[in-house]
């Protein structure tokens, strides 16, 4: 692999705890073709890291084939937060018309959160984005069938109709069923980006759409071609990445032959600090089109302590080993 100088490591603090993380932080690799993102969560083990690092690979090495749009629509990210927070982000949003709201948190302890924490939070983005935006909800694999039925009849109804609901319970089987069972369309995320076989969700017509996100799958061109293959509307999305991360979600979703949805791609904003001068942010609520550079300064602010950085770079080290003896 022609990788121009050594791999640099971020950290940044969220401003919003999200995934039960509070801190994001990564590895930037730079080659001929420009900068990639080797970002993958911690608790992620190195077999399932190894394929993120192809999207870093391909960025910095490849590049990603020619965009057919030059702005990107995006939805305004909601985390799992009270109802005066989610309204004055949907408001501070850069003018999204979209919004996605995390639902089904559960807390330390397993508990769900009630029903009427998300009525309500679902509510106030509904007032904030006024009564021609679209709302759709991320359960993240959290809900029971059972749960996920009875708590999406009063999110949808809170909502004045929901968009989607992504990955509402685990399995396929239980997508499948949710789906079957009530009207709100269906969208998969885990069940594509962390499944061995993502054309199940095809097969057993567990769902309206696919959520593609480009680290997870191993790359732009790998999801053009599962998009191909699963034939099903495409939305992308962000694994939380700094904007050079974004960059590839960006291309993948410029190049995609059609575009239906606004992309979860604006979570720069949940960022404290990006590592570039002008992160990928939503103007009238779509990203442009172009791929933002690292700079010095970005990079001393998201600047990763010793520790951070050398268990970032053994971590780099041990997934070139898998990918170069795959
Ligand atoms: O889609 C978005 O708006 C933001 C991305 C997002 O929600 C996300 C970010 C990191 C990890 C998982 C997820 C997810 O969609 O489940
Ligand atoms: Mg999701």
């Amino acid at each position: 692999m022609l990788l121009i100088g050594e791999p640099l490591v971020w950290s940044t603090p969220l401003r919003t705890r999200f995934r039960g993380i509070d801190v994001r932080d990564g590895v930037l690799l730079r080659g001929e073709a420009g900068w990639g993102e080797l970002s993958p969560f911690w608790d992620y083990d190195d077999a399932e890291s190894a394929t993120w690092l192809r999207a870093a690979h391909e960025a910095a090495t490849t590049g990603w084939p020619e965009p057919v749009r030059q702005s990107v629509p995006v939805n305004v990210t909601v985390p799992a937060v009270g109802p005066e927070r989610a309204r004055a982000i949907v408001l501070a949003s850069g003018g999204c018309r979209t919004a996605k709201v995390k639902v089904a948190q559960r807390g330390p302890d397993g508990t769900l959160e009630p029903v009427s924490a998300e009525v309500e939070r679902v509510a106030a983005v509904r007032e904030a984005l006024g009564p021609d935006g679209a709302i759709r909800v991320d359960a993240n694999a959290a809900w029971t069938p059972d749960e996920a039925l009875a708590h999406l009849a009063e999110i949808d109804r809170a909502a004045g109709g929901l968009e989607y609901v992504e990955q509402p319970c685990a399995d396929v089987d239980e997508l499948a069923l949710v789906r079957r069972k009530q009207d709100v369309p269906v969208a998969a995320d885990e069940s594509i980006r962390r499944a061995s076989d993502p054309m199940r969700v095809v097969r057993q017509e567990a769902a309206d759409i696919v959520v593609l996100k480009v680290q997870p799958l191993g790359g732009v061109r790998a999801c053009l071609d599962l998009a191909e293959q699963v034939g099903l509307p495409v939305v992308v999305s962000s694994a939380l990445e700094s904007s050079v991360g974004l960059a590839a979600g960006v291309a993948l979703a410029a190049a995609l032959p059609e575009l239906p949805y606004a992309c979860g791609l604006a979570t720069s904003q949940l960022l404290t600090h990006d590592v570039v001068a002008q992160p990928l942010l939503p103007v009238d609520g779509a990203l442009p089109v172009r791929r933002p550079e690292p700079s010095p300064e970005a990079l001393a602010a998201a600047r990763a302590d010793d520790a951070t950085t050398e268990r970032w770079l053994a971590r780099y080290h041990r997934l070139t080993r898998i990918l170069e003896d795959a």
